[in-house]
């Protein structure tokens, strides 16, 4: 069996393209343009890189994009002083502090300081506590990518049995909050689990997000399963996930690639928020098929 390639990069294009349907929308009919502002902190080149591609994309569906690029010494007390303006501008609908923050930085203070209708990655404590408990919630766009890709490739997602490798509060941790409200079976697999392979092998979907290089390989997939590589490691000049792509690909029914897999799908899911967040904000319904 060779795997269905989910093609990551050519379904973020069209959420991009609804999105900026969205935007016109909005424009058109209300004057409003939404806002994404980005905060990062220090020079790493991935980052930068990272950052101009969102800023690019937030500019390509027409929403304003603003940038703030501060020093890496930047104190607490000022990069609190910026929160506390964004929060306060009308024109800014999201905010993102790019992570992983400078280490005499306290990123929850950080984060919990971003209005929570704002916090377009879903990382504060009050999105994370409304997503546990089924309530409206700014979603984190990794997950919400990843979610988006399974149900357009399986359909209805219910009963099925859900691994999820990696624990983090930006990936594991939502992703099978977002799978369990799907009524899939969801075990947290990670590092420590006893029997890992084993534990893999029981699932219809695998998502991995444990940051170690093709540590996922095809004898551990349940033939016809579909495998979800949310890794993004930088080994010897290129990018690897946490799947061995090809032997996995031989045993699975689909998979995600990387790069052009959950990547993309990362970014349009932050626009897909700043819209939702921005629809909120004025009290308009709220965009279809964007939200989980
Ligand atoms: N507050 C915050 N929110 C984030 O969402 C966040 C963050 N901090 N810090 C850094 C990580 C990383 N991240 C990526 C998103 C898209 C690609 C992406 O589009 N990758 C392309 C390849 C890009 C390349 O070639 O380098 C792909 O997989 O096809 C990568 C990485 C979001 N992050």
């Amino acid at each position: 069996m060779t795997a269905d390639v989910i093609d990551g990069k050519a379904f973020a294009a069209g959420i991009r393209e609804k999105v900026a349907g969205h935007v016109a929308r909005l424009s058109e009919e209300h004057g409003i343009v939404p806002g994404l502002a980005v905060v990062l902190l220090g020079e790493d080149p991935a980052s930068q890189v990272y950052v101009r591609s969102k800023g690019k994309m937030t500019r390509e569906v027409g929403m304003k994009s603003i940038e703030h690029r501060l020093d890496a010494g930047t104190s607490e007390e000022e990069l609190l002083s910026l929160i506390a303006e964004l929060n306060a501008d009308r024109e800014v609908h999201g905010i993102l502090v790019q992570l992983p923050l400078p280490g005499h930085l306290n990123s929850e203070a950080v984060i919990d300081a971003i209005d929570p209708a704002k916090d377009v990655d879903g990382f504060h404590i009050s999105n994370v506590g409304k997503l546990a408990t089924g309530q409206a919630a700014m979603v984190p766009c990794t997950p919400l990518g990843c979610l988006m890709m399974l149900r357009e490739q399986l359909g209805d997602l219910s009963g099925l049995d859900a691994v999820v490798i990696g624990r983090s509060n930006i990936v594991g941790k939502p992703m099978a909050q977002l799978l369990l409200r799907d009524s899939c079976t969801v075990t947290v697999a990670h590092s420590r689990t006893k029997d890992l392979p084993e534990v893999a092998k029981r699932a219809d979907i695998v998502v991995a997000a444990v940051g170690r290089p093709k540590m996922v390989t095809g004898d551990w997939i349940k033939p016809g399963a579909t495998v979800i590589d949310v890794g993004i490691n930088r080994v010897d000049g290129g990018l690897v996930g946490d799947c061995d792509y090809d032997s996995c690909a031989a045993v699975a029914g689909a998979i995600t690639p990387v790069p052009g897999g959950v990547g993309p799908m990362t970014i349009a899911c932050l626009l897909a928020n700043t819209v939702t967040a921005c629809c909120r904000a004025h009290g308009l319904a709220e965009p279809e098929g964007l939200t989980a």
